[in-house]
């Protein structure tokens, strides 16, 4: 076979290839040593046919309740807690015997159209069957996270307030109202049922509260419902990255709030009745104003007109409707002319419903679409005009608009809009919030003492979207879908409802509204989507422990994405990425779980419910916050979790991994055979001719049924010359090696951002991290004294649950260890980093035993995505980077989709193949396969 680009022939070919053809699935009990050092046995496996699970099992993933799922503090039962096994370990796992399995709090906000329940819960829905769900737990408790796992979710569900007993059913069949734990009574015994108490606002918390006593035994809790808006605007306001946004001319943008900046504010809530509150700060705040022209007045005097039957219904009709010809234009009075003068085209809406007395028509002789768009026309108008008045009355730049009268409608938002922008000239701004209607609902549940909501900060909160939020069947909510299996009935039965909702919705161009009125709506949208789903609000995981990643150059300007979706064609190509490459994922998730009939129908629901995601952001692309193609990949990965595909590449990674171990020796001698200046570019080029070994590519899975691995390896080794299409390699090699005989001041610590399984990160990264050990070492044995040198950490960064084919922190160790056993310096490295067994002397506080040897460990980056948002990462993660002063980004996900751009306060290589030829062409004007090595030193 060709060599290494210039230097001896490697022949690892031919093991290669021997070990593809020989690979014994070996499901033998095995011991999976977690970084902490605990031992984990694996099962013997009793079905050996059936993909490997046995050992699978030793080298699975925490699950999805692993990651964000490290609990709301206040909910914890501490009482009786007890370290696991050994208490002189690092990070050792504490068990909490009280603590409840699951555990809740809801709020209400009983309002006079609609009841707003928010929900709190520990669990998805005790939906696996028993087999997997003993796995979940061995899994969980040999995991490796320093904190105990435990998690937090918000739910928000509505329901019309005529139908209450809906609303108690839904808290029955969850029992909500028996799993909450009153902060009075934390720490206590179960709750006491008698004395339960719950917390709502609204009139209806004291119009129902006998009900409430009588159908659920629980006592009210009266909460101030001015009190709870504001503190449920400024929770949302400070805690959700995409909460608020502006909407014009059916444009949707989301709005970076300071928190520093926030206040004052003028909040306008738009329920049935409509209040105007000045916010000042936390709790200081005064109602100003209002109107009893609101949301109740649409609904009540479009029934009445039109005779609908449903608020939807109502707002549908609009959609279709023209309301020149009932509203009396300034054209209709002025023969067809504008009123220049004081700046009143033709169009402008003189007088509502102005027509109706002229035209000596009837009720019936109009059409009810007329009606429902005059009147949704007048009420946002004159809401908007009256909230621009108010905030002219006191100096107030910002309007936010909630309540559920706004509804995520187009239309309304824009006429609100556009009557703040007229009268205010463009001084004050209209702002909308995904969580419109939850406002009273969110701050009644935050008024549980002790919940730690408020301290709750943006990055500490990561939003779901799973099927049972959005897709909720029925108008208002979705049934309590209890486990996985009803929820893939569900989706079963929706099969022409998701059909329908696959097929991608034509977006419509944004129109324009004339000067002071609106001829025609602007952005009415096609169909008007179901009341579930147009909440547009997902589920809140709750998660005290994300941290933002301190080397972060400018973390309030820092941009995940490269791409740009909101450009209509990246959207639409990347979206035809994903559903070609669904079929293919499907069949390795389905066979994954064996290929059985379960896994087939989990498979199916899958792909349906994935489909129905792209096909609802292809219609709204902002529908769930401001999308980007990371969020894009990740919500893939949560679907696949969702539907119980825990890791749908275990098998092709653990098949990799293999045959890359196997060759690894014979690569690491020839490297040792080259001097320092042949290693490091010959390293550099292993990381980025080994990247393309990535599930996740629609070319490189062609390449791979075509070629074996080794084939492929040989042709991207093959295609490594110099100059790459992006190459700092020569200031790179600087910096590492010195020029002119200056010896370069080393690195402390190295932070290295791992991509793929099998030759990625076996014969790229590893080598790379045990030249960065090498060096280390070499320089404290030269220095003698280890400490005025600094002392050298490596540390390999993966991801925390799988995603592709993505190495995780949980199956690195276990790679390592392999590697070590032919390698001295990885071995030394390995046990001076604790991912030996019996051997964590190191910390990552650089306190150390053995000075001799430069300590390498794996810390988990918080994600399960193939990409990383680094505004949200492990605390593991974020506090191993406190003194890292060189970080190392690999793959496309990480270094190219996201972060490309990013800059970090430490020096950052970047380093990936590109392999789409359309990200080439974009990004770096190249062609697929073409390498970005992109190094940039401290900013
Ligand atoms: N499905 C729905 N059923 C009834 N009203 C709805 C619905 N969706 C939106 N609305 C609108 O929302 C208003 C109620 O908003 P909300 O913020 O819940 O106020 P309230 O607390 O007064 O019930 C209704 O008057 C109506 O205009
Ligand atoms: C999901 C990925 C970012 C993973 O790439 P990696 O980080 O492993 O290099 C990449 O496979 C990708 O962008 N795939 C979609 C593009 C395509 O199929 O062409
Ligand atoms: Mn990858």
């Amino acid at each position: 076979m060709a060599g290494l680009t210039g230097h001896p022939v490697l022949e690892i070919g031919d093991k290669f290839e021997e070990l593809q053809n020989n690979i014994i699935n070996n499901n033998k009990n095995k011991e999976v040593i977690d970084k902490a050092g605990l031992v984990v046995k694996g099962e013997e496996n009793s079905n050996n046919n059936n993909n490997n699970q046995g050992g699978e099992r030793d080298m699975a993933p925490p699950t999805s309740n692993s990651l964000h799922r490290s609990g709301s503090r206040p909910q914890l039962d501490l009482s009786k807690a007890a370290i696991q096994g050994n208490s002189e370990e690092r990070d050792p796992t504490i068990l909490l015997p009280n603590q409840s399995d699951d555990i809740s709090h809801f709020a209400l906000d009983i309002g006079g159209s609609l009841i707003k329940l928010v929900y709190f819960s520990r669990h998805e829905g005790q939906s696996i069957d028993d087999k997997r769900k003993k796995t979940v737990k061995e899994i969980s408790n040999g995991s490796r996270r320093s904190y105990p796992i435990l998690g937090g979710r918000l739910h928000f569900v509505k329901f019309e307030t005529s139908k209450l007993n809906e609303c108690l059913d839904f808290i029955s069949s969850k029992q909500l109202h028996n799993g909450r734990i009153d902060s009075h009574y934390w720490n206590s015994e179960a709750p006491n049922k008698e004395n339960a108490v719950i917390k709502a606002t609204g009139g209806g918390a004291y119009k129902f509260a006998d009900l409430f006593k009588e159908r659920l035994g629980v006592s009210i809790d009266k909460e101030d419902e001015m009190d709870c808006l504001v503190a449920g605007a400024n929770f949302l306001l400070k805690a959700i990255r995409h909460e608020a946004f502006t909407h014009m001319e059916g444009h949707k943008e989301f709005v970076q709030i300071d928190h520093n900046d926030l206040f004052p504010y003028l909040l306008v809530n738009v329920g049935s009745g409509v209040s105007m509150i000045k916010v000042d700060g936390d709790g200081k705040f005064q109602r100003v104003s209002g109107t009893n022209v609101g949301g109740g007045t649409y609904w009540g005097l479009g029934r009445l007109l039109t005779k609908c039957n449903s608020f939807d219904e109502l707002l549908e009709l609009s959609q279709r409707g023209d309301n020149r010809t009932i509203d009396m234009l300034v054209g209709d009075i002025y023969g067809g002319m504008d009123y220049s003068k004081i700046g009143l085209s033709a169009s402008t809406i003189a007088s509502s419903f102005g027509k109706a007395i002229s035209d000596k028509k009837e009720l019936e002789d109009h059409r009810p679409e007329d009606i429902s768009l005059s009147l949704l026309r007048m009420i946002s108008y004159n809401i908007g005009q009256i909230s621009y008045l108010n905030a002219l009355r006191f100096g107030l730049k910002r309007i936010f608009f909630g309540g559920f009268f706004i509804r995520g409608h187009a239309y309304t938002m824009d006429t609100i809009s556009f009557a703040v922008h007229f009268w205010s000239q463009g001084q004050a701004q209209a702002m909308f919030l995904r969580h419109e209607g939850f406002l009273g609902a969110l701050g009644a549940f935050m008024s549980y003492e002790k919940l730690g909501l408020d301290d709750l900060m943006v990055h500490q909160l990561v939003e779901r979207f799973p099927m049972g939020a959005p897709y909720t069947g029925g108008k208002i909510h979705g049934p309590p879908l209890g486990n996985l299996n009803e929820k893939i009935s569900w989706m079963e039965k929706f099969v022409l409802k998701g059909t329908e909702i696959t097929a991608p919705v034509p977006m419509a161009p944004p129109g324009t509204t004339g000067l002071g009125g609106f001829e025609v709506p602007s952005s009415k949208g096609g169909t008007l989507r179901s009341d579930a789903s147009a909440l547009n609000v997902g589920v809140l995981h709750l998660v005290p422990t994300l941290e933002v990643f301190p080397l972060l150059a400018n973390p309030k300007m820092y941009e995940p994405n490269t791409i740009d979706l909101s450009d209509h064609c990246e959207l639409e190509y990347w979206f035809t990425v994903l559903s070609e490459h669904l079929p293919d994922l499907v069949d390795k998730a389905v066979a994954s779980e064996g290929g059985t009939d379960d896994a087939k129908r989990r498979g199916d629901a899958f792909a349906r419910a994935f489909s129905a995601h792209l096909a609802r952001l292809m219609e709204e692309p902002a529908a769930y916050g401001k999308l980007g193609l990371a969020n894009l990949l990740e919500l893939r990965e949560e679907c696949l979790r969702e539907f119980q595909f825990l890791d749908a590449y275990r098998s092709i990674k653990q098949r990799e991994n293999e045959v890359s171990l196997a060759v690894l020796p014979d690569l690491l001698m020839e490297l040792d055979r080259m001097d320092e200046e042949a290693r490091l570019l010959t390293l550099i080029e292993g990381v980025l001719a080994a990247n393309i070994f990535d599930w996740g590519s629609r070319a490189c899975v062609d390449l791979y049924h075509k070629g074996t691995i080794i084939d492929i390896y040989r042709m991207s080794r093959n295609k490594m010359q110099r100059p790459w299409r992006v190459d700092d390699f020569d200031l790179f090699r600087e910096r590492m090696l010195g020029s002119e005989g200056k010896k370069p001041r080393p690195h402390k610590r190295a932070l290295l951002f791992v991509d793929n399984s099998g030759a990625d990160v076996v014969l790229g990264m590893l080598p790379l991290a045990r030249e960065l050990l090498r060096r280390g070492t070499e320089m404290m044995v030269v220095l003698y004294k280890c400490d005025n040198f600094g002392t050298l950490i490596v540390v390999l960064v993966a991801n925390s649950l799988p995603a592709l084919n993505d190495v995780t922190a949980m199956e690195l160790p276990d790679i390592v260890a392999e590697a070590a056993k032919h390698c001295d310096i990885l071995r030394r490295a390995a046990e001076a980093g604790g991912l030996l067994v019996d051997a964590m002397t190191n910390t990552l506080d650089g306190s150390k035993e053995n000075c001799s040897s430069v300590p390498l460990m794996v810390v988990e980056n918080g994600c399960g995505s193939p990409c990383i948002d680094l505004r949200q990462v492990s605390s593991e993660l974020a506090s191993a980077a406190k003194h890292a002063d060189l970080i190392i980004l690999e793959g496309m996900g990480r270094a190219l989709h996201t972060n490309f751009n990013a800059r970090f306060k430490c020096e950052a290589l970047k380093l990936a193949m590109v392999k789409n030829q359309r990200l080439a062409e974009k990004l770096i004007k190249g062609e697929i396969y073409d390498c970005v090595c992109r190094y940039e030193p401290a900013s």
